[in-house]
């Protein structure tokens, strides 16, 4: 059974060497999520880019917010952040080159507002459960007219991914695999709703589909394999 979202987000700062960071000093999980210091930097909240249907599913989740039953995750772009430097370490024993890594930003944030990924999370503890709110800018453009398939499955990957992490930790995609099934416009918000299905061991399946705002159409459909990442073993 999945234990309760505080517990695992407290835990995975402690995943790299057991101890719990002290108090002062968070771990990685709680510098993704926590919105205290960085919210001024915060891109998963409106700007004059959104439409009106992204506009009102923000608004519509920060009220279920309310209650409890839902959480708003912020969102940056971890231009060269200590949250990059950990993960680096962890996989790489800190081998990335230093110019890499003072470049380095979070892919689905390196556009500039409205162009690219525009969207919002939210998780819902008690059902396991990470919805996005996306809306795809013009330069994500494949078929004339429409989002590239490699910016949905960014997307998708992004929310799974997010999924995975609220479960178990530091993960990496292992499997992803998509179905498009209609093409998804330009500029139109949609619904990626994702769920974590089974943990095995390090392992973590999960899936998703994507939805038109109104949730008449069904866009695309993924289901994919995580691996929580082992302290200490090097995957390079
Ligand atoms: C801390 C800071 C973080 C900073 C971040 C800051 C910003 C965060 C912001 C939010 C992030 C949002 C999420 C984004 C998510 C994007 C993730 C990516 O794109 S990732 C980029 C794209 N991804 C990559 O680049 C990953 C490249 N691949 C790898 O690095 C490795 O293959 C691995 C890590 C996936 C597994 O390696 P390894 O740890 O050595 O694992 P083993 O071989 O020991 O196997 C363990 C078990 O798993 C099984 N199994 C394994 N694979 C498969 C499979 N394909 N099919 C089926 N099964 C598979 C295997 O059979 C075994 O099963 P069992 O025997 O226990 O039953």
């Amino acid at each position: 059974m999945l234990r309760s979202c505080a517990a695992r987000l407290r835990t995975l700062g402690a995943g790299r060497g057991g101890a719990r960071p002290p108090a002062g000093n968070p771990g990685p999980a709680q510098r993704w999520f926590s919105s205290e210091k960085l919210s001024a930097n915060d891109r998963s909240l409106p700007n004059p880019s959104w439409n009106k249907d992204l506009r009102l599913l923000f608004e519509q989740f920060m009220k279920k917010c309310e209650d409890g039953s839902w959480t708003h995750m912020p969102s940056y772009s971890y231009k060269n952040t200590l949250s990059t430097q950990d993960f680096t370490t962890l996989i790489r024993d800190g081998k990335l080159p230093n110019k890499h890594l003072s470049q380095a930003q979070l892919f689905t944030r390196s556009y500039e507002e409205g162009l690219g990924f525009e969207y919002v999370m939210f998780y819902n503890d008690a059902e396991n459960r990470t919805i996005c709110f996306f809306q795809g800018g013009p330069y994500l453009q494949g078929a004339p007219g429409f989002l590239h398939g490699g910016a949905i499955s960014t997307m998708i990957d992004a929310t799974l991914g997010t999924s995975a992490m609220i479960a178990v930790g530091i993960v990496m995609t292992a499997n992803l695999n998509i179905t498009f099934k209609r093409p998804i416009p330009l500029g139109s918000a949609v619904v990626i709703n994702s769920q974590v299905d089974k943990i095995e061991g390090r392992k973590v399946f999960v899936s998703c589909n994507v939805r038109s705002a109104d949730e008449k159409t069904v866009y695309t459909e993924a289901t994919s394999l995580f691996i929580k990442l082992e302290p200490g073993k090097s995957l390079t």
